[in-house]
Protein backbone atom coordinates (compact mmCIF):
# COMPACT_ATOMS: atom_id res chain seq x y z
CA UNK A 1 0.00 0.00 0.00
CA UNK A 2 1.11 3.50 -0.60
CA UNK A 3 0.53 6.47 0.89
CA UNK A 4 1.44 9.78 -0.29
CA UNK A 5 1.08 12.66 1.78
CA UNK A 6 -0.39 11.32 4.06
CA UNK A 7 1.44 9.32 7.69
CA UNK A 8 -1.42 7.74 8.94
CA UNK A 9 -0.96 4.09 8.62
CA UNK A 10 -4.03 0.94 9.69
CA UNK A 11 -2.81 -1.73 11.69
CA UNK A 12 -2.47 -3.96 8.66
CA UNK A 13 -0.20 -1.32 7.14
CA UNK A 14 1.65 -0.91 10.34
CA UNK A 15 2.27 -4.72 9.69
CA UNK A 16 4.21 -4.55 6.32
CA UNK A 17 5.36 -1.18 5.81
CA UNK A 18 9.04 -1.50 4.47
CA UNK A 19 9.90 2.51 4.01
CA UNK A 20 8.39 5.85 4.93
CA UNK A 21 9.20 9.22 4.00
CA UNK A 22 8.23 11.79 6.48
CA UNK A 23 7.83 15.63 6.02
CA UNK A 24 10.15 15.34 3.28
CA UNK A 25 11.72 19.01 2.15
CA UNK A 26 14.63 18.86 -0.89
CA UNK A 27 15.96 22.24 -1.78
CA UNK A 28 19.00 22.36 -4.38
CA UNK A 29 20.87 25.04 -5.40
CA UNK A 30 17.78 26.99 -3.77
CA UNK A 31 15.14 25.29 -5.71
CA UNK A 32 12.75 23.68 -3.77
CA UNK A 33 12.05 20.41 -5.52
CA UNK A 34 9.70 18.96 -3.38
CA UNK A 35 8.76 19.80 -0.23
CA UNK A 36 6.60 17.81 3.46
CA UNK A 37 6.39 15.20 0.91
CA UNK A 38 4.99 11.69 2.46
CA UNK A 39 5.41 9.00 1.41
CA UNK A 40 4.14 5.11 3.14
CA UNK A 41 5.96 1.78 0.98
CA UNK A 42 4.51 -1.55 1.90
CA UNK A 43 5.48 -4.85 1.21
CA UNK A 44 4.25 -5.88 -2.40
CA UNK A 45 4.42 -2.46 -3.64
CA UNK A 46 6.07 -1.57 -6.92
CA UNK A 47 6.71 2.81 -7.02
CA UNK A 48 7.30 4.41 -9.68
CA UNK A 49 8.77 7.81 -8.86
CA UNK A 50 7.77 9.98 -12.22
CA UNK A 51 8.32 13.23 -13.07
CA UNK A 52 10.00 15.60 -15.83
CA UNK A 53 13.79 16.04 -16.41
CA UNK A 54 15.15 18.12 -13.62
CA UNK A 55 11.98 17.47 -10.86
CA UNK A 56 13.92 15.78 -8.30
CA UNK A 57 13.57 11.81 -8.99
CA UNK A 58 16.99 11.31 -8.53
CA UNK A 59 17.03 12.87 -5.51
CA UNK A 60 14.40 11.84 -3.76
CA UNK A 61 15.95 7.97 -4.18
CA UNK A 62 19.41 9.43 -2.88
CA UNK A 63 17.15 10.49 0.18
CA UNK A 64 14.97 7.22 0.24
CA UNK A 65 18.59 4.95 0.04
CA UNK A 66 19.94 7.51 2.69
CA UNK A 67 22.59 8.47 0.30
CA UNK A 68 21.95 12.42 0.90
CA UNK A 69 20.07 14.53 3.39
CA UNK A 70 16.81 16.21 3.04
CA UNK A 71 16.06 19.53 3.61
CA UNK A 72 13.72 18.77 6.55
CA UNK A 73 12.18 15.40 7.31
CA UNK A 74 13.42 11.80 7.93
CA UNK A 75 13.11 8.27 6.26
CA UNK A 76 12.05 5.58 8.60
CA UNK A 77 12.79 1.57 7.64
CA UNK A 78 10.01 -0.07 9.54
CA UNK A 79 9.34 1.88 12.42
CA UNK A 80 12.85 3.35 13.30
CA UNK A 81 14.95 6.00 11.13
CA UNK A 82 17.35 4.75 9.01
CA UNK A 83 19.89 7.06 10.09
CA UNK A 84 19.74 5.26 13.21
CA UNK A 85 20.01 1.62 12.24
CA UNK A 86 22.53 2.40 9.16
CA UNK A 87 24.12 -1.47 8.72
CA UNK A 88 20.32 -3.12 9.26
CA UNK A 89 18.93 -0.81 6.62
CA UNK A 90 21.90 -1.28 4.52
CA UNK A 91 21.56 -5.46 4.55
CA UNK A 92 17.97 -4.80 3.75
CA UNK A 93 18.70 -2.13 0.44
CA UNK A 94 19.44 -2.72 -2.59
CA UNK A 95 20.47 0.34 -4.77
CA UNK A 96 21.18 0.69 -8.46
CA UNK A 97 22.03 4.68 -9.88
CA UNK A 98 21.69 5.91 -13.00
CA UNK A 99 25.36 4.76 -14.03
CA UNK A 100 26.15 1.34 -14.42
CA UNK A 101 29.42 1.23 -12.22
CA UNK A 102 30.86 -0.85 -14.49
CA UNK A 103 34.86 -1.27 -14.84
CA UNK A 104 35.65 -1.57 -18.41
CA UNK A 105 39.29 -3.21 -17.71
CA UNK A 106 37.03 -6.16 -16.05
CA UNK A 107 35.54 -9.00 -17.23
CA UNK A 108 31.79 -9.56 -17.41
CA UNK A 109 32.04 -12.48 -14.73
CA UNK A 110 34.95 -9.84 -13.01
CA UNK A 111 32.44 -7.33 -12.27
CA UNK A 112 29.74 -8.90 -10.91
CA UNK A 113 31.34 -10.87 -9.21
CA UNK A 114 33.22 -7.87 -7.41
CA UNK A 115 29.67 -6.34 -6.64
CA UNK A 116 28.44 -9.73 -5.56
CA UNK A 117 31.50 -9.85 -2.50
CA UNK A 118 31.13 -5.98 -2.35
CA UNK A 119 27.51 -6.67 -1.42
CA UNK A 120 28.23 -9.74 0.78
CA UNK A 121 26.45 -12.09 -1.36
CA UNK A 122 27.85 -15.59 -2.37
CA UNK A 123 29.07 -15.50 -5.86
CA UNK A 124 29.93 -18.86 -6.46
CA UNK A 125 26.22 -18.81 -9.11
CA UNK A 126 27.71 -15.68 -10.85
CA UNK A 127 27.94 -17.45 -14.07
CA UNK A 128 24.51 -18.72 -14.12
CA UNK A 129 23.15 -15.05 -13.13
CA UNK A 130 25.04 -14.01 -16.25
CA UNK A 131 22.49 -15.89 -17.81
CA UNK A 132 19.89 -14.40 -16.40
CA UNK A 133 20.59 -11.05 -17.97
CA UNK A 134 21.59 -12.38 -21.27
CA UNK A 135 25.33 -12.41 -21.05
CA UNK A 136 25.93 -16.01 -21.42
CA UNK A 137 29.42 -16.05 -23.58
CA UNK A 138 30.37 -12.72 -22.39
CA UNK A 139 31.68 -14.20 -19.15
CA UNK A 140 35.37 -12.91 -20.32
CA UNK A 141 34.81 -10.42 -22.45
CA UNK A 142 36.13 -6.92 -21.36
CA UNK A 143 33.49 -4.96 -20.30
CA UNK A 144 35.08 -1.71 -22.35
CA UNK A 145 34.12 -4.23 -25.54
CA UNK A 146 30.67 -4.02 -24.08
CA UNK A 147 27.82 -2.18 -25.47
CA UNK A 148 26.16 0.32 -23.00
CA UNK A 149 23.30 -2.23 -22.79
CA UNK A 150 25.20 -4.93 -21.81
CA UNK A 151 27.14 -2.56 -19.11
CA UNK A 152 23.87 -2.29 -17.51
CA UNK A 153 22.87 -5.43 -17.82
CA UNK A 154 25.94 -6.59 -15.36
CA UNK A 155 25.05 -3.97 -13.18
CA UNK A 156 21.46 -5.39 -13.26
CA UNK A 157 22.50 -8.81 -12.86
CA UNK A 158 22.65 -8.15 -8.70
CA UNK A 159 18.71 -8.33 -8.85
CA UNK A 160 18.62 -11.68 -9.33
CA UNK A 161 21.26 -12.54 -6.35
CA UNK A 162 19.94 -9.90 -3.58
CA UNK A 163 18.16 -10.73 -0.92
CA UNK A 164 17.50 -6.85 0.08
CA UNK A 165 13.88 -6.41 0.37
CA UNK A 166 13.69 -2.75 -0.84
CA UNK A 167 15.14 -2.36 -4.00
CA UNK A 168 15.79 1.03 -4.84
CA UNK A 169 16.55 1.81 -9.22
CA UNK A 170 17.89 4.96 -10.49
CA UNK A 171 16.08 4.40 -14.63
CA UNK A 172 17.25 0.76 -14.49
CA UNK A 173 15.56 -0.01 -17.94
CA UNK A 174 18.08 2.48 -19.55
CA UNK A 175 19.61 1.41 -22.81
CA UNK A 176 17.65 -2.09 -22.38
CA UNK A 177 15.54 -3.63 -25.02
CA UNK A 178 12.14 -4.37 -25.19
CA UNK A 179 12.74 -8.35 -24.04
CA UNK A 180 14.97 -7.25 -21.38
CA UNK A 181 12.49 -4.66 -19.97
CA UNK A 182 9.68 -7.30 -19.78
CA UNK A 183 11.85 -10.07 -17.90
CA UNK A 184 12.95 -7.20 -15.95
CA UNK A 185 9.39 -6.44 -15.03
CA UNK A 186 8.42 -10.02 -14.12
CA UNK A 187 11.09 -9.99 -11.61
CA UNK A 188 9.80 -7.07 -10.47
CA UNK A 189 6.71 -8.02 -9.91
CA UNK A 190 8.07 -11.51 -8.72
CA UNK A 191 10.06 -9.78 -5.86
CA UNK A 192 7.44 -7.28 -4.52
CA UNK A 193 5.02 -11.07 -4.27
CA UNK A 194 7.48 -12.48 -2.46
CA UNK A 195 7.26 -9.41 0.42
CA UNK A 196 9.64 -6.98 -1.26
CA UNK A 197 9.43 -3.53 -2.81
CA UNK A 198 10.64 -1.99 -5.45
CA UNK A 199 10.70 1.88 -6.04
CA UNK A 200 12.14 3.09 -9.15
CA UNK A 201 12.18 5.63 -12.18
CA UNK A 202 11.71 5.45 -15.32
CA UNK A 203 10.30 7.93 -18.50
CA UNK A 204 9.50 4.64 -20.32
CA UNK A 205 6.23 3.00 -20.21
CA UNK A 206 6.02 -0.35 -18.87
CA UNK A 207 3.52 -3.34 -19.06
CA UNK A 208 3.34 -3.96 -15.30
CA UNK A 209 -0.85 -3.90 -14.67
CA UNK A 210 -1.73 -0.80 -13.69
CA UNK A 211 -3.33 -1.91 -10.47
CA UNK A 212 -0.01 -2.97 -9.08
CA UNK A 213 1.64 -0.36 -9.75
CA UNK A 214 2.01 2.69 -7.70
CA UNK A 215 3.01 6.16 -8.62
CA UNK A 216 4.60 9.25 -6.77
CA UNK A 217 4.51 12.35 -9.64
CA UNK A 218 6.78 14.91 -8.81
CA UNK A 219 6.28 18.60 -10.41
CA UNK A 220 8.87 20.73 -11.81
CA UNK A 221 8.94 23.88 -9.32
CA UNK A 222 10.72 26.75 -10.94
CA UNK A 223 11.43 28.34 -7.47
N1 LIG B 1 24.34 17.17 -5.75
C1 LIG B 1 23.67 18.20 -6.28
N2 LIG B 1 24.08 19.45 -6.07
C2 LIG B 1 23.42 20.49 -6.60
N3 LIG B 1 22.33 20.37 -7.38
C3 LIG B 1 21.88 19.15 -7.62
C4 LIG B 1 22.51 17.99 -7.09
N4 LIG B 1 21.85 16.91 -7.51
C5 LIG B 1 20.83 17.36 -8.27
N5 LIG B 1 20.86 18.69 -8.33
C6 LIG B 1 19.89 19.54 -9.04
O1 LIG B 1 18.61 19.13 -8.59
C7 LIG B 1 17.68 19.13 -9.65
C8 LIG B 1 16.98 17.81 -9.71
O2 LIG B 1 17.91 16.81 -10.14
P1 LIG B 1 17.50 15.28 -10.20
O3 LIG B 1 18.67 14.55 -10.77
O4 LIG B 1 17.02 14.85 -8.87
O5 LIG B 1 16.27 15.32 -11.22
P2 LIG B 1 15.56 14.14 -12.00
O6 LIG B 1 14.09 14.36 -11.84
O7 LIG B 1 16.09 12.83 -11.57
O8 LIG B 1 15.96 14.46 -13.50
P3 LIG B 1 16.15 13.50 -14.80
O9 LIG B 1 14.77 13.08 -15.24
O10 LIG B 1 16.77 14.41 -15.78
O11 LIG B 1 17.04 12.36 -14.41
C9 LIG B 1 18.45 19.48 -10.91
O12 LIG B 1 18.16 20.82 -11.25
C10 LIG B 1 19.90 19.31 -10.52
O13 LIG B 1 20.72 20.25 -11.16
Amino acid sequence: MLNLNSTTQDANQTDTCLLSAVNLTCIREERMLFEQLNISISAGDIVQIEGPNGSGKTSLLRILAGLSQPYEGAVYFQTENISQQRENFHENLLYLGHLPGVKGEMTALENLEFNLNLHGINNKNAERTLAEVSLLGFEDALASHLSAGQHRRIALARLWQSRAKIWILDEPFTAIDKLGVEKLEQLFLQHADNGGCVILTTHQDLTIPPERMKKVTLAYRFY
